[in-house]
């Protein structure tokens, strides 16, 4: 059913470059739903950016700001939250967003993945030598925690932003309305 008000939370999981933080807005613009991205949450909270947390406190340190901020944020009703790449690693987040909401997971090839994330200082964990390895070993890693905890899973290779917001629309309903009946 077009147009129609799609209840309950969105959230947004998979890799570095996978397109959370920019589908995540469209796809809350789409529904009405407010926006939510837990990295920057931490960052506009702590006043520090992501890198210099990293820095700072070490994965761990920021693992904690973030299992506390996607406790927090996947608490709220009718949002959509981006989530960081690594949330999944943490038992209690994937449990919390299972209970909360869709938990929808934004696939990419790690060559796309590569491509979107090149020269991206932002992202600490790929500062190394070989990023594009890193982002295969993380993939490995990842890709069945992605798979365990998500309702969808889209592919998002040759698409744009815009096609992946309206293909997430349809299959929203679709699964909405499969809940329903
Ligand atoms: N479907 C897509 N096709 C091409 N580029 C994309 C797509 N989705 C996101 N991007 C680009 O990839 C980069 C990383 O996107 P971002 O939303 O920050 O990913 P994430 O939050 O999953 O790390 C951005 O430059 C964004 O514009
Ligand atoms: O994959 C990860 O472990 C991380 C992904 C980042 O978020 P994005 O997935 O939005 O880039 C950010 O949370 C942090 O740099 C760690
Ligand atoms: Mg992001």
């Amino acid at each position: 059913m077009p147009g129609m008000k799609l209840p309950g939370n969105f959230f947004l999981v998979g890799m570095m470059g996978a397109g959370k933080t920019t589908v995540g807005r469209t796809l809350a613009k789409a529904t009405g739903k407010q926006f939510h991205d837990s990295d920057h949450e931490i960052e506009a909270r702590t006043g520090v950016r992501v890198p210099i947390i990293f820095e700072l406190e070490g994965e761990g340190g920021f693992r904690a700001r973030e299992a506390a901020m996607i406790a927090e944020l996947s608490a709220l009703q009718d949002v959509v939250l981006a989530t960081g790449g690594g949330a999944v690693l943490d038992p209690a987040n994937r449990a919390v967003l299972r209970r909360n909401g869709y938990v929808i997971y934004l696939r990419a090839s790690v060559e796309d993945l590569y491509q979107r994330t090149a020269h991206d200082k932002n992202r600490p964990l790929l500062q190394t030598a070989n990023p594009k390895e890193r982002i295969r070993e993380l993939f490995e890693v990842r890709d069945p925690l992605y798979r365990e905890v998500a309702d969808l899973v889209i592919d998002t290779s040759r698409q744009s932003v815009q096609q992946l917001t309206q293909a997430l629309l349809a299959k929203l309903e679709h699964l909405h309305a499969n809940r329903q009946a």
